[in-house]
């Protein structure tokens, strides 16, 4: 029984974590829930505001009059206990506001402007089928215009089970329907209309055999044909004798992914590692306890495997499990081995997926019809109860970081759940992030190690081509002599090839070379990249688009060239050294349309091309047994950028892509053409070497007071006006310096590297430290104050940890 609600209402620029009290109509006092969406009274004038329960008491400690709560905009709660009180650390945690963070944990379609229906699924008395459905089956669900007695009824009848919300984008996501075969006799009537078949009508016998045995049951007529093996005619004959109904039925809109795999695949006889592994794991499972493994294994050394394996622990326990992939549209292959493996206990979340499919998922994960997700960031909120492991794969992946508010790191949130269920969390990578890896080394994670590939397969041999030593034996091409003959001979056995363009730090501009014009963004001090596919000179940061100038804007020369590499150019220059070779390009003008990934992919696997070229898109994951040689055209295009992590970056890209070649029975070679071919980061990936990386890259981040031995937060102002975005970082700068003293080392305030983005000006602050609680105060207090300013046009982001610094 609750009187009062406690509320964290929607207001823009005038949120706030602390919630509102509301009077809870007496209708509802027994049925009002944690986590319950409602709609309230704001403000002084009839403003109604969406908001969430957070908090129930039985009696005010508020004197005077207290507004009611206007509807319940579900009938039941759309976020769990569970979930609720990480929104509330992940808003403390990344300075956002709760309210943002439970939008983030819901699906699109719960936001969305739909049309929500309420739908009988059992019985009901005949009292509430006439009074609260009008006799019909399914009834629009406006609980704004419902009377609170009816509501409270309604939510009795969803406690029973036995009506459900759905929602329709307006006249777009309609449920997805099928058609479905009902059988319309009993089994002594299709056996008197046996009697009246000939001896010839076979099929018409089978059916009826068929039919008796889903009496009382709908069936998918898709499904019925491949179970019964009858032929659609000889169904329509049973719909025209009478002995069957077609009928339409709701099916889930099942990712693309999941219908192509339909039959399961068996677990694989482990090595000593993998199983040694497998049994920390599990022992942790067991034992209920919350605890962290570093599962480092070098590529090709079968972790997925272990993922699997370990899963398959939890799930005896009748726990559930969470494996985070990074952008799993990339990792196709990944997500269909979860599938062979697990079938239709698997959801699948990821931003392929339409708002339709993604709720469809999440709702199978919130009724308990999945056991395990698998999906990118934002799986991580999958309202799963009893959690009893949680995976990242590939735990170094910076898209594990959001990068808009609330700017959580899945691997934080993974830690908080993890203790939440006293589960066990597994990080696991070929590269482990710096700050991982160093936690290992303290004992604060159990490290696990595959130190070889599957079947002692050697790891591939890496050549460097030192680029400026190519430049001076003949005119400049992506291609050194040695790659393409590589690339030659592997077309000429039948082997194929990945070639890796790296595009970080990179972009294909236009410049004069009469008098050095390039071609700027107008909104931001950025120069303009070229597309080819759509004609037209394109800004990566605000997305403004202009064609392409023949001549110079800026001296009328007609010298006007293109610079810089894009993959359409290199794949044209491939195309002419090696006209028989087949090639597939992979980067963002080629996989724009949905789906269009997999079958690149899919057309790769099946040898439809020799040579596989794209951007960082395809370093990550691909296990393709014929793949022999793997080509990176500039390794070093990253190393120059002014970010303390580019050595990092540029490794853990080095060691990924390398380590798609020679994963099966043939040997693989990998080829590296750099500028910088005496640099660490290029060395020691080249000898397949992390824990040396590690080693000295430690002593640079300890030298300059990096990350992991600093903390880093970063701020950003931007204003329409320059001097504005300055005014008002220094004076950020200036309270901070005030408040903290020496507890942490201020940088900044500093202009960023591309100043203006988007017609606004940019300048950051970088803050590293060691402990501080008091910075802590001290930025909730900034975020607080920083929607007030966003009236005066100044926007205020407070990144903690973040994963670039340009
Ligand atoms: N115990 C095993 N026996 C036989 N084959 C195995 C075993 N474990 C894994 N494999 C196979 O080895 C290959 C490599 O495994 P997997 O893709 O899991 O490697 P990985 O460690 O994730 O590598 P990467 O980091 O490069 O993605 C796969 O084709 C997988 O089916
Ligand atoms: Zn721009
Ligand atoms: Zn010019």
């Amino acid at each position: 029984m609750a009187e009062i609600a406690q509320i964290i209402v929607d207001v823009p620029t005038m949120q706030t974590n602390q919630p509102y009290t509301y009077q809870v109509p007496e209708e509802w006092q027994h049925q009002i829930q944690r986590g319950m969406r409602v709609t309230v009274p704001f403000g002084n004038g009839s403003r109604k505001v969406q908001g969430f329960v957070v908090g129930l008491d039985e009696q005010s400690n508020y004197d005077g009059e207290l507004k009611k709560i206007d509807s319940l905009m579900e009938l039941t709660p759309v976020l769990n206990e569970e979930l609720l009180d990480l929104s509330k650390w992940m808003a403390n945690e990344t300075f956002a506001f709760q309210i943002t963070c439970m939008h983030t944990m819901l699906p699109n379609l719960l936001k969305a402007k739909t049309t929500k229906y309420l739908k009988l699924v059992d019985e009901v008395n005949e009292t509430d089928f006439d009074e609260l459905f009008h006799g019909l089956e399914e009834i629009e669900f406006i609980p704004e215009s419902m009377p609170k007695e009816t509501v409270s009824r309604l939510l009795k009848l969803k406690k029973e089970q036995k009506v459900e919300i759905t929602y329709h984008v307006q006249n777009r996501a309609k449920p997805k329907t099928a058609v479905g075969i009902s059988p319309l006799m009993s089994f002594e009537q299709f056996e008197e209309q046996r009697s009246t078949l000939t001896a010839q009508a076979k099929a018409q016998n089978k059916l009826l055999s068929y039919l008796q045995s889903i009496i009382g049951q709908t069936i998918k007529l898709s499904d019925a044909r491949t179970n019964s093996k009858i032929s659609n005619a000889t169904f329509t004959i049973g719909e025209q004798k009478g002995w069957l109904k077609k009928l339409p039925i709701e099916v889930y809109r099942t990712p693309i992914e999941l219908q192509k795999n339909s039959n399961r695949e068996k677990e694989l006889t482990l090595n000593t590692e993998q199983a040694d592994a497998v049994s920390s794991i599990t022992d942790a499972i067991d034992q209920k306890q919350n605890k962290t493994f570093l599962l480092e294994g070098v590529t090709g050394s079968g972790k997925t495997e272990v993922y699997l394996q370990s899963i398959q622990n939890a799930l005896n326990h009748n726990q559930t499990a969470i494996m985070l992939v990074p952008e799993i549209s990339l990792t196709p292959q990944i997500v269909s081995r979860v599938e062979k493996r697990f079938g239709k206990d698997v959801a699948v979340m990821h931003s392929g997926l339409s708002n339709g499919e993604k709720y469809d998922e999440w709702r199978r994960i919130e009724r308990g019809e999945a056991h395990v997700v698998v999906g990118a960031r934002s799986a991580i909120f999958a309202p799963l109860k009893n959690i009893g492991l949680i995976i990242l794969d590939e735990e170094h992946e910076t898209s594990y970081k959001q990068d808009e508010t609330p700017r959580y790191h899945a691997r934080e949130v993974a830690k908080w759940r993890a203790k939440y269920h006293n589960a066990p969390l597994v990080l696991g990578s070929a590269t482990p992030s710096l700050e991982s890896r160093a936690r290992a080394q303290k004992n604060v994670y159990q490290q696990l190690m595959l130190t070889h590939r599957i079947n002692k397969r050697p790891m591939p041999s890496v050549s460097v081509v030192d680029m400026r030593e190519e430049l001076k034996h003949h005119t400049e091409s992506n291609f050194s002599t040695q790659l393409l003959e590589e690339v030659q001979t592997r077309i000429s056995r039948g082997e194929q090839t990945i070639l890796m363009l790296n595009r970080r730090g990179y972009s294909s501009f236009i410049m004069c070379r009469d008098c050095g014009f390039v071609l700027q963004c107008p909104n931001c001090d950025i120069s303009l990249t070229l597309h080819m596919d759509t004609h037209t000179m394109k800004c990566h940061y605000c997305g403004h688009e202009e064609p392409i100038p023949d001549i110079c804007p800026n001296c009328h020369s007609h010298q006007i060239r293109y610079y810089g590499t894009g993959t359409q150019k290199v794949e044209t220059e491939l195309q002419e050294k090696i006209p028989e070779a087949r090639i597939l390009r992979m980067d963002v003008d080629t996989t724009r349309r949905k789906g269009m990934h997999e079958k690149i992919l899919r057309q790769f696997g099946h040898h439809d091309a020799d040579i596989l070229l794209g951007t960082q898109m395809i370093a990550k994951g691909l296990d393709y047994p014929n793949v022999t040689l793997v080509g990176v055209l500039n390794a070093d295009t990253g190393l120059g950028l002014p970010d303390f992590r580019a050595s990092e970056h540029t490794f853990q890209l080095l060691t990924q892509v390398s380590g798609r070649a020679g994963r099966a029975d043939k040997p693989g070679q990998v080829i590296i053409q750099t500028y910088n071919p005496d640099h660490y980061a290029i060395q020691l990936a080249k000898h397949h070497n992390f824990e040396k990386f590690f080693e000295i890259e430690m002593q640079l981040r300890h030298r300059g007071n990096y990350p992991p031995y600093y903390y880093t937060t970063q701020i950003t102002v931007s204003h329409p006006e320059e001097k504005m975005a300055a005014k008002t970082i220094f004076s950020i700068g200036k309270f901070l310096q005030d408040g903290l003293g020496q507890e942490c080392v201020i940088l900044g305030p500093t202009p960023r590297s591309i100043a203006r983005v988007n017609r606004r000006y940019f300048y950051q602050i970088v803050i590293k430290y060691k402990h501080s609680n008091k910075l802590h105060e001290l930025l909730t207090e900034l975020m607080q104050r920083s929607q007030k300013l966003t009236k005066n046009k100044i926007q205020i982001s407070i990144d903690p940890d973040p994963q670039y610094f340009i």
